[in-house]
């Protein structure tokens, strides 16, 4: 069912040809999506540029001071190479990224954000979903396959990207870190637990209504970018297959073998959701 294609890797590709006819034959019904939002649904890099994830959409607008961004510069290039780097343990990068949200939402806050101008925010942004984000929300929904996306990033500012770009259907629910406004629309905090990339585990298990809901579909199709992704399906009660299938865009030597050990599916600098899309139209039988 995969063109040949030099960035798709697999550990063990008769162990996904099993799990992916498993699946088949248990029908579209029975199929929950679950994906990760930055780097995962968008785009890693576009014409040898990074692209900005949720945080940098903001860190990177007119809303934000020159002082505050070279702060919220300065915390990126300190945690995002922990954030990615195999030689420490996910035991070892916990607190640090904690720190790393918890200073970036502080100096947010301190910026005094206006909710009604985050729609233009992201409107003048670079931020960009990868080539056939279409046919793959617009399958879901034609299919009323539920698809939850579940992010570190900030909800408000991944609602609005979707909604953009016209595919925030009714089937898509979102797991994320919300802002909270004052009466007047200024941003005063965040709401709820913090979501970071390595606690999404906790935040699936506080998520249970929803897994119950949707306990009538024990088949998942999972993707992330990330190792702290692999945890977002914890919360799916009674799972019989997952099928996970992970981007690797950054750090690919280094991490490639971590990546292979734990997603079925690995997609070596893939800008694309053209594997994700394959597996759809497979399990929906319309390939
Ligand atoms: N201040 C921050 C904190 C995190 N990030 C990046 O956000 C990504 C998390 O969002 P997911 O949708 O992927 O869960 C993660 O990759 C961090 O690098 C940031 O840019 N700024
Ligand atoms: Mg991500």
């Amino acid at each position: 069912m995969f063109e040949k294609s030099s960035s798709l890797c697999m550990r063990d590709p008769q162990r996904v040809q099993d799990i992916l006819m498993s699946m088949q034959k248990s029908g579209s019904n029975t199929l929950q999506v679950i994906s990760d939002f930055d780097m995962t649904l968008t785009r890693f890099a576009y014409e040898g540029k990074r692209c900005p994830t949720c945080h940098n959409i903001l860190d990177n607008s007119k809303l934000i001071s020159n002082d505050c961004k070279e702060k919220l510069k300065e915390l990126l290039n300190t945690y995002y190479p922990i954030e990615i780097d195999s030689s420490r343990s996910i035991e070892e990068k916990l607190p640090l990224m904690v720190e790393w949200w918890t200073k970036a939402h502080d100096l947010l806050v301190e910026q005094r954000i206006r909710k009604d101008l985050l729609a233009t925010v992201v409107r003048e942004s670079e931020a960009r979903l990868r080539e056939g984000f279409q046919l793959f929300f617009n399958h879901l929904h034609e299919h009323s396959i539920p698809l939850l996306i579940f992010s570190a990033g900030i909800g408000d500012i991944l609602e609005e990207v979707i909604r953009q770009a016209g595919v925030f259907h009714s089937n898509v629910k979102v797991f994320s870190n919300y802002m909270d406004f004052d009466e007047s629309g200024v941003l005063k905090a965040f709401k709820g637990e913090l979501i970071h990339i390595y606690n999404k585990r906790e935040g699936a298990l506080l998520n249970t209504g929803h897994f119950q809901e949707l306990r009538t579909r024990p088949n998942v199709l999972l993707l992330g970018d990330s190792l702290g992704d692999l945890t977002m399906a914890d919360g799916v009660q009674d799972m019989e297959n997952i099928l996970k299938i992970g981007f690797l865009n950054d750090k690919v030597e280094e991490r490639k073998q971590s990546y292979l050990d734990s997603y079925d599916i690995v997609l070596v600098k893939d800008e694309t959701l053209e594997v994700p899309n394959a597996v759809l139209l497979y399990l929906t039988g319309n390939k």
